[in-house]
């Protein structure tokens, strides 16, 4: 035979030899090293996925999902994948184990932050645990909640909260939102702690307004969240109306920026983050994009909370006199000082128990994956949503006793605290994004609740069912002397 065609058998075998080891060697790769599987979850119809399986309550939802799933689950919205964390054990694995992964932030397309212009002087909303992200946690921490900055403004908080007891007293015989004016006070506490002015107003809307237009924006699910590919095409005009709304916002307080680049803060009794930020040389669009995310962060969740407590109380009469008896014991006639809150253990209690069981963050804010990673022995692939249902955790047989019961006392003989450690109760977060404002969330809760328990007596009409009670609209009523305001439901027709 041919040396040259013998030659050329023999290289045309040996090629075939390495191809079909090749082959081997993938097959078994695929077979052993294969990533694990999605986490489980409920079947994805083709194209909308399980888009309509969520509902308006997408918590309550994924609560019943996951006892059929699992506490680790993903469901696909449209093309994009979301993965939820529904027990202690899960949430631990997201929140802290995985901490540095899965601490991305998921933004949806109907936020003007979603800019990667403005996402880069982001805080809530910042894509990625960034130096500029830390930095803004960092100066946030020492001029607004630390032991001192928050301190510095006790007397701020304790004369905005008096402002309302002394609004509601002149409103006798008139019918008016409390939950709205509990707005406007703890908004006013934000705007001072910001700028040291107010920027809402008991009678007019003003910024109020603007920031319920806004968080309705934000809530409202747009097509390209869910189809990415048509983020261009910004089909509800939603970026558009969330800019206006924005604008609307910014313009509330763009003079007092002005003035005050030109004129150190004139007559302010405490120190203001503004002074802070034009200390460390911040532009305009910075300043404005941290103070947005402050007062979105900050407002709603404490009205929520403050709104919830009372529902509850009113539900649960036995609890609102042991609260109010202990008030009483505690403070007298005069009127709550935050002096006393570290005093009330039962009020402690109260505002714990209502977190438990009304988080007013019920999934956190979305979290993203920024690389792929294994949790549990299921793939979390980068870019997911990954939410914590900490609504479902805070009423799991398996971690609370008689789980729907709203009772303070199981907090008042147990060390269970929300500051990210026990994670079976984390009304706050925990890992790196934890909530920075949760000492001062806690605090105003506290104080606007124990005043409006101490100095107002809620009744409900003999006729009237708790479970009826809507707290919008509340007619003022001046009683006694000793008694001066009660606050009866306005009966809807
Ligand atoms: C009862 C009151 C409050 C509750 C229950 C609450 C709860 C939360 C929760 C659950 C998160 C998301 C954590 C996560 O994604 O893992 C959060 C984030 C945040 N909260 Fe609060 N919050 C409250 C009050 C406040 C206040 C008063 C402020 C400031 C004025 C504030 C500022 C923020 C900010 C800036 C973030 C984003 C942090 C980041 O992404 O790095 N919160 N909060």
């Amino acid at each position: 035979m041919d040396p040259d065609t013998v030659a050329a058998d023999i290289s045309l075998s040996s090629f075939l030899y390495a191809l079909l080891l090749l082959l081997f060697l993938l097959i078994l790769k695929h077979i052993f090293l294969k990533p694990p599987p999605l986490p489980p979850g409920p079947y994805p119809w083709p194209i909308i996925g399980n888009l309509l399986q969520l509902g308006k309550n997408p918590h309550v939802k994924l609560a019943s999902l996951a006892k059929l799933h699992g506490p680790l689950m993903s469901l696909r919205l449209g093309t994009q994948l979301m993965v939820v964390a529904s027990s202690p054990a899960a949430a631990i694995e997201v929140l802290k184990t995985y901490d540095r992964t899965l601490s991305g932030r998921y933004v949806s397309s109907s936020l003007t932050v979603k800019d990667p212009k403005l996402n880069h002087l982001s805080l809530a909303f910042a894509k990625e645990c960034t130096n500029n992200w830390k930095n803004l946690r960092a100066i946030c921490r020492t001029e607004m909640f630390s032991g001192k900055a928050m301190e510095s403004h006790v007397e701020l908080r304790e004369r905005k909260v008096m402002e309302l007891v002394e609004f509601l007293a002149t409103k006798e015989g008139e019918v008016v939102k409390v939950m709205d004016l509990v707005f406007t006070t703890i908004c006013n506490i934000l705007s001072n702690t910001f700028f040291s002015i107010d920027l809402c107003d008991f009678e007019r809307g003003g910024l109020k307004d603007f920031i319920y237009r806004a968080s309705e924006l934000g809530a409202t699910p747009n097509l390209s969240d869910f189809y990415p590919i048509l983020d261009g095409l910004n089909l509800h005009g939603s970026k558009k109306k969330s800019k206006e709304a924005l604008g609307r916002i910014l313009g509330t307080w763009e003079g007092t920026l002005k003035e005050r680049r030109k004129q150190k803060n004139p007559g302010s009794s405490h120190r203001d983050l503004l002074e802070a930020f034009l200390e460390i040389g911040f532009e305009d669009d910075q300043i404005n994009q941290v103070i947005l995310e402050l007062f979105s962060a900050g407002a709603d969740t404490s009205t929520l909370t403050v709104e919830w407590a009372i529902t509850q109380l009113i539900r649960n009469p036995d609890v609102m006199y042991k609260l109010r008896d202990e008030l009483t014991k505690i403070i007298g006639e005069s009127p709550v000082r935050e002096s006393h809150l570290p005093h009330l253990p039962y009020l402690q209690a109260c505002v714990k128990e209502t977190l438990r069981l009304h988080p007013p963050a019920p999934l956190l804010l979305p979290h993203r994956a920024t690389e792929t990673c294994q949790v549990m022995g299921y793939t979390i692939p980068k870019d997911s949503q990954v939410f914590v249902n900490i609504w479902a955790m805070g009423r799991d047989p398996k971690v609370w006793d008689d789980p729907l019961s709203f009772t303070p006392e199981r907090f008042l003989d147990s060390k269970s605290e929300f500051k990210g450690n026990d994670f079976e109760y984390i009304p706050f977060g925990a890992g790196r994004r934890i909530c920075p404002g949760m000492a001062l969330g806690a605090r105003q809760v506290s104080l606007v609740l124990a005043t409006l328990v101490h100095l107002f007596d809620w009744s409900l009409p003999d006729n009237m069912d708790s479970a009826q009670i809507d707290m919008e609209e509340w007619l003022v009523i001046t009683l006694r002397k000793e008694n001066p305001l009660r606050l009866v439901p306005k009966v809807r027709k």
